[in-house]
């Protein structure tokens, strides 16, 4: 609560007024007894304790009531004092000054000679109104200052949460004057452009104070943008909202809030990493290329350089790519992934290097963010680079060179910092010799070679694989296999697996789609694979399947016995012994 010290000022004002006009002293005290205010022989004790003197004010301020005293110096009240029976006043009114009920201070007219005396006793009633509204006068205004020192604690207060705020944030008029700003502004912007006078002009373009300026016409309307912003240290990019401020009077105020894109990037980062946060222990293999990979990653992730990951269709490229991302120092920035065969070529250059505002006739109002701005502090991945046309690969090697990129349609470079991953199933160095890849982009991936061989030079890793699906899909589809059958397997190491990882993927989720029971068999593979006879799979060249095939064949068409199996080894150019240790090799029964 505010105390009477703190109007000390308009209670000596007061005191002067009506000692002027009443020809009496007049003496106020706050509840210390300290005198704030006081005229003709109190003034001099302004600031001083009255403790020694003031036993009547002392009443006042205990009790609440007014008092008066007719007989200075003879009253009970004036026993303790020194001046008891030699009192120099003559008669004496004291009124409190009263705030919600309670004595702040007191107020009281003094009188030293027999005239006044004899004036406030013949109108006493109206001496005691008009001292009480002399208090009241002066607690309102404690009431006053009270409320004033509650709105500067409110804006304080308000002003510190605003301040606590990492987004930039900016009110403006109508007009686009603004009006205040936050610490979080005054950061970003130098001394010179963002004072309490300046205009959005000076900090923004003017399409963009345009747009702001549209939310103040409509109270439903808020504008979203993505801009550029010249700070103090650099060219920023920021996304820009601004929203009317409705007060009672309509919408008399803007609030313009700048966010930078980066963190804005890598809270959406966050927030999608669940299914994309591959690690290294994700990749599954126990082939000794599998665990090169694996220890090459680990080593690769820390570094910036370029990698060029090859590999067929499905041998996971993307899969390392990502667990590369998230094990690196850039791991809480964005993986962006482009494949440039999905998108169309008119589009790609547009999805990669965005545009401006107006670039081209159906662009979008505002332009757009490409991927490689997208990617910005994280990395970019380009999927298929073998299929990106020859104009692109020009630009897409000064973007390495240079660091930095131009949307389309715009004139300032904006400067990128990305780790490229590129993955390619096509042979670059045949294209570079028919002049579809160009050389100079390709040294300039081709930093650190990464190679996943297909599944079918790898087939001890199918185990494992097959293991780990098998999981996954008995979860997602609530089955209970565990165990694949000798036939079944056999099916799985014959085949040459021409869409790699992901076919097997398929292959096991059909699989348990189509059983029941806790073990899958031949019946439960895929037609593609049940159909696939030795001439289907010569894309395999796998020679052992030929044979087991052919081996199974002849098998078939003799018969089981000794016999028969004496003709299949005739029919085969082998020796019966030989064929005995083949059927046992091939697991034919
Ligand atoms: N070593 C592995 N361990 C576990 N899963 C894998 C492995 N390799 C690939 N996969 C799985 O196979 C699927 C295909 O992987 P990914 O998309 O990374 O392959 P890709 O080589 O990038 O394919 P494409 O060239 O067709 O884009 C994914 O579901 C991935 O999880």
């Amino acid at each position: 609560m505010v105390e009477l010290m703190a109007v000390k000022d308009y209670a000596q004002q007061i005191a002067e007024a009506i000692a002027t006009v009443v020809k009496i002293d007049i003496e106020i005290a706050d509840h210390n007894l300290i005198r704030i205010a006081g005229t003709g022989k109190y003034h001099k004790g302004v600031g001083l304790s009255m403790d020694r003197q003031g036993y009547v004010y002392q009443e006042v301020l205990r009790t609440g009531h007014q008092f008066v005293i007719e007989t200075p110096g003879h009253h009970p009240l004036c026993t303790p004092c020194k001046a008891r029976g030699n009192c120099s006043e003559k008669y004496e009114v004291v009124s409190p000054i009263n705030v919600d009920g309670k004595a702040v201070g007191a107020i009281g007219l003094i009188c030293f000679t027999d005239a006044q005396a004899k004036l406030i006793e013949e109108n006493q009633h109206s001496y005691l109104i008009f001292l009480t509204k002399m208090a009241e006068t002066i607690a309102l205004k404690l009431k006053e200052q009270e409320f004033l020192a509650g709105l500067v604690s409110s804006n304080h207060y308000l002003n510190s949460i605003i301040d606590c705020l990492d987004e930039g944030l900016l009110t403006a008029d109508l007009d686009g004057n603004i009006l205040h700003f936050n610490q979080a502004a005054k950061r970003l912007f130098s001394a010179n452009l963002l004072t309490a006078r300046s205009h959005l002009n000076s900090l923004f373009t003017a399409r963009i104070v345009e747009d702001i300026l549209k939310v103040g016409k409509n109270e439903n309307e808020i504008v979203e943008r993505e801009v550029h912003v010249e700070t103090k240290k650099n060219r920023v990019q920021m996304v820009l909202c601004a929203l009317p401020i409705d007060s009672e009077e309509g919408v008399k105020s803007i609030a313009v809030i700048l966010r930078p894109f980066d963190e804005i990037n890598r809270m959406v980062n966050r927030l999608t990493l669940q299914d994309a946060g591959y690690t290294i222990q994700d990749i599954l293999g126990d082939s000794e290329t599998m665990c090169q990979i694996r220890e090459q990653a680990k080593i690769v992730a820390t570094s910036k350089s370029t990698v060029l990951i090859r590999g067929e269709s499905g041998t996971g490229k993307e899969m390392l790519a990502r667990s590369i991302h998230n094990l690196g120092p850039r791991q809480q920035g964005m993986f962006m992934a482009i494949n440039c065969t999905a998108i169309p070529e008119a589009l790609l250059e547009s999805e990669l290097f965005g545009y401006e505002d107006g670039a081209f006739t159906g662009a979008r109002k505002g332009g757009k963010i490409g991927k490689i701005e997208l990617a910005n502090k994280g990395t970019l991945f380009l999927d298929e680079i073998g299929d990106m046309p020859l104009f692109l690969q020009a630009k897409i090697l000064r973007v390495l060179q240079e660091r930095q990129i131009e949307r389309i349609g715009g004139i300032t470079p904006i400067p990128v910092d990305v780790r490229v991953i590129a993955a390619t199933h096509r042979n670059l160095e045949q294209m570079m010799v028919k002049g579809e890849f160009r050389e100079d982009l390709y040294y300039r991936i081709n930093v650190i070679p990464m190679h996943i061989k297909p599944l079918r030079d790898r087939k001890e890793d199918l185990t494992v694989l097959c293991d780990h699906f098998i999981k996954v899909y008995n979860k997602q589809l609530n089955k209970n296999v565990k165990a694949l059958s000798e036939g079944f397997r056999q099916r799985l190491r014959e085949y040459s697996w021409p869409g790699n990882v992901r076919e097997l993927q398929n292959i096991i989720e059909y699989a348990i789609n189509l059983t029941e029971g806790s073990t899958l068999t031949e019946v439960h593979l895929s037609p593609r694979l049940k159909q696939t006879s030795l001439h289907d799979d010569l894309s395999g060249f796998n020679l052992e399947a030929i044979e087991r095939e052919t081996i199974l064949r002849c098998y078939q068409t003799f018969g089981a016995g000794v016999r028969g199996k004496e003709k299949a080894a005739i029919a085969l150019g082998i020796g019966l012994a030989t064929l005995y240790r083949k059927l046992a090799r091939y697991n034919i029964e």
